[in-house]
């Protein structure tokens, strides 16, 4: 069940949200498919569709595989982080306003935007993401904007993050680009939690091309398991 554990300094407030939580969040069923425990069904955007190539679907094929073994399982994708959250657990969270979106699921047109897909390994503390960066993302022309290649790193770190320890917010990314990710292409972007320091959470994330033969980028980031206590004032989570 989601149960807030608060306790602080005099500035921070710590939310322990128990990991099962996740779990529950999003309940298995079926070959490693989650079903949305909220009401309703949102559409879940990280099925394939016409635009993924064929790398993307055999990428998919395999990690599906994997989720029937248990240990992966595929992280459904909803145009609201709330949409994640089970009913009884969004008391005290911010109302879902109409017209916000999750940025990476803000363009709906299919294949020109984010096109990606995110699985789950708890006991590797691991999170991989298949991304194929659309043509809408272009940076230098050809390739990804680096604007979008760290918007997939810190939304997959930030998964990692929120799957280990509860919510968090990243509180430091950096990131070293190696090689330019050409639109279309499929990459795939590999986190973990490195270590957890109290409130701090410590995670490293490579972006491989599908052969593991080029390295574009590698990312270190700092997630933070907290929220503000005017944040949480605003939010009249209740406990504050
Ligand atoms: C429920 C299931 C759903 C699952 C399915 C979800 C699917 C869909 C998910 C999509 C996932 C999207 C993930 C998006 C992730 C974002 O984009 S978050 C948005 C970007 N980040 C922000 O806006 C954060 C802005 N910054 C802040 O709010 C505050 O600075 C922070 C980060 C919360 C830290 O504030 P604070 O807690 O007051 O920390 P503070 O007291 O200043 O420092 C505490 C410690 O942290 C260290 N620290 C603080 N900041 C830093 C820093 N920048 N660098 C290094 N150290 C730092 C300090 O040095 C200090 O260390 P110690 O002295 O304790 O050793």
């Amino acid at each position: 069940a989601w149960g807030w554990g608060l306790q602080g300094g005099s500035r921070l407030w710590v939310l322990e949200a128990p990991r099962s939580l996740c779990a529950h969040a999003c309940a298995q069923t079926g070959a490693g498919m989650f079903t949305p425990v909220s009401p309703g069904r949102p559409k879940d955007y990280a099925l394939p569709n016409a635009s993924w190539s064929r790398d993307m679907l055999d990428l998919y094929d395999r990690f599906l595989a994997m989720t029937k073994e248990g240990l992966w399982k595929r992280i459904p994708s909803y145009n609201n982080v709330l949409d994640h959250i089970p009913g009884k657990a969004l008391r005290g969270l911010p109302s879902r306003k109409k017209d916000t979106r999750l940025f990476l699921r803000s363009i709906e047109a299919e294949g020109v935007g984010f096109e990606y897909v995110m699985f789950l390994n708890s006991s590797e503390k691991r999170v991989v993401c298949l991304f194929q960066p659309g043509s809408y993302l272009e940076g230098h022309p050809g390739f990804a904007h680096g604007g979008s290649i760290a918007t997939i790193i810190d939304s997959t770190i930030g998964s990692c993050a929120i799957f280990v320890a509860g919510r968090v917010m990243t509180a430091n990314l950096s990131i070293n680009y190696m090689s330019p990710v050409p639109l279309g292409s499929v990459v795939l972007v590999d986190s973990k939690v490195d270590k957890v320091e109290g409130r701090k959470v410590f995670l490293s994330c490579k972006v491989q091309s599908v052969d593991g033969g080029t390295l574009h980028a590698e990312a270190t980031g700092k997630d933070r398991v907290q929220v503000a206590q005017g944040v949480c004032k605003r939010v009249g989570v209740g406990l504050c």
